[in-house]
């Protein structure tokens, strides 16, 4: 969808802020731009939308040469999305982010209902916020009136400068969590730039790591992560990248461990009998179909003596993982609950239990796998349990 073809750009000063520049951006991929202030982020961007004109080489949108592209007409169809915002101070919400239909066109009723539309995809509600203005906003909620400005005429791209740098941490994150969200329903080509490594790693599908005004390393947040390219890049992503990698490693089943399990239709005394002979403490309860009902200690399940049944004594369980997440949000609850496993489910179907040391077995083999340019199941690994 956006393509770099040996794109340099040197300032009248003879700044050479980017210098050769290949890369391709795939139609519905989001790409963060990351890298140290002035490597030149910003200038990448904005030859996109022609706001600056490479030196030399060519910039392709959906198969078009840019340079002869009618700026005005290239512009409709990128949206644009800048940390300082930019809202017209006099006009209320809803006709700032209506400002691209109405220029291109629009009839007004027509623009404003989708003003609305997409103030409601970014989390404002417009009957309470559509009529206020700008001044009457917090830095947070600004920043998504100006994500809904940028989508308004619904562009096929999105070019995105620091969108969500003037916030603090907290608002950051759920800005980016609603980005994400969005950006699913979506699907946009995305072009974002941040100098913070852990904003690209959580957004990007790919992230292009910028050296002075050249890329180092093009590749998936596990990749950059996992198998730096350069050492500029490993220092660049910081000596806790294994740390980094928890968000970024999703949780597989050949991860987990099968505890002790009891059927939900069980008999207390034939569970019992058997949990004490397998020597365990606690066993999982499933029902007939496999699906996860809670737990229950071995020790009630002796007491309850004959009569009783496994699924009444079963404890709810209050909070376990999708497959598929990323490994840090086992982390997160097994931390919350002060637990030393969590579950983890495909639907409602028991497929086993994340434990530290399991969870530190995936995120190592998923290291190797990507030092290796192999896939996780590939990776031979002596276990620290097993140690
Ligand atoms: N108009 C200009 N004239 C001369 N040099 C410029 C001009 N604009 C940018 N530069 C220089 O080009 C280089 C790249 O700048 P650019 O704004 O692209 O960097 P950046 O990576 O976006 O940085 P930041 O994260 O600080 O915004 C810098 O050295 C900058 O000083």
């Amino acid at each position: 969808m956006i393509r770099f073809e040996q794109v340099s750009k040197r300032y009248p000063d003879g700044t050479t802020a980017v210098d050769g520049l290949s890369f391709e951006v795939a139609e519905g991929e989001l790409v963060t731009l990351v890298g140290p202030s002035g490597c030149g982020k910003t200038t990448t961007m904005m030859m996109v939308n022609r706001l600056i004109e490479p030196t030399s080489g060519r910039i392709f949108v959906a198969g078009e040469d840019i340079a002869g592209v009618d700026p005005v007409r290239l512009r409709r169809r990128i949206g644009y999305v800048i940390q300082q915002v930019g809202l017209f101070p006099h006009r209320t919400v809803l006709d700032n982010t209506a400002t691209v239909p109405a220029l291109i066109g629009w009839k007004k009723a027509r623009a404003r209902a989708r003003a609305a539309e997409l103030l409601d995809l970014v989390g404002l509600d417009p009957k309470t916020f559509g009529s206020r203005y700008p001044e009457q906003l917090s830095g947070g909620q600004r920043q998504r009136v100006g994500v809904a400005r940028a989508l308004a005429a619904d562009p096929p791209v999105l070019l995105m400068d620091e969108p969500f740098g003037a916030v603090d941490p907290v608002v950051r994150e759920q800005l980016q969590d609603e980005f994400l969200r969005m950006q699913s329903a979506v699907r946009k080509t995305v072009l974002l730039v941040t100098h913070d490594i852990e904003e690209a790693v959580r957004l990007g599908d790919r992230i292009a790591v910028y050296g002075q005004g050249r890329i180092e390393q093009f590749d998936t947040p596990g990749a950059v992560l996992g198998a730096p390219a350069t050492p500029y890049v490993a220092e660049f992503v910081g000596a806790d990248r294994g740390l980094k990698r928890l968000s970024v490693t999703e949780i597989q089943s050949a991860d987990l461990e099968q505890p002790p399990i009891a059927r939900l239709d069980e008999s207390a005394e034939q569970a019992a009998a058997r949990l004490r002979e397998e020597e365990a403490r606690w066993a999982v309860v499933l029902d007939a179909d496999g699906d996860l009902h809670g737990w229950v200690g071995v020790d009630e399940v002796g007491l309850a003596g004959s009569g009783g049944a496994v699924g009444d004594l079963a404890h709810r369980m209050n909070s376990w993982v999708p497959v598929g997440a990323p490994l840090k949000q086992a982390f997160g609850v097994m931390l919350q609950h002060d637990a030393g496993w969590v579950a983890v489910l495909d639907g409602a179907r028991f497929l086993g239990v994340l434990t530290p040391a399991k969870l530190h077995e995936a995120l190592r083999r998923s290291v190797d796998a990507d030092a290796q340019g192999l896939a996780r199941s590939q990776v031979e690994f002596d276990s620290v349990a097993d140690a």
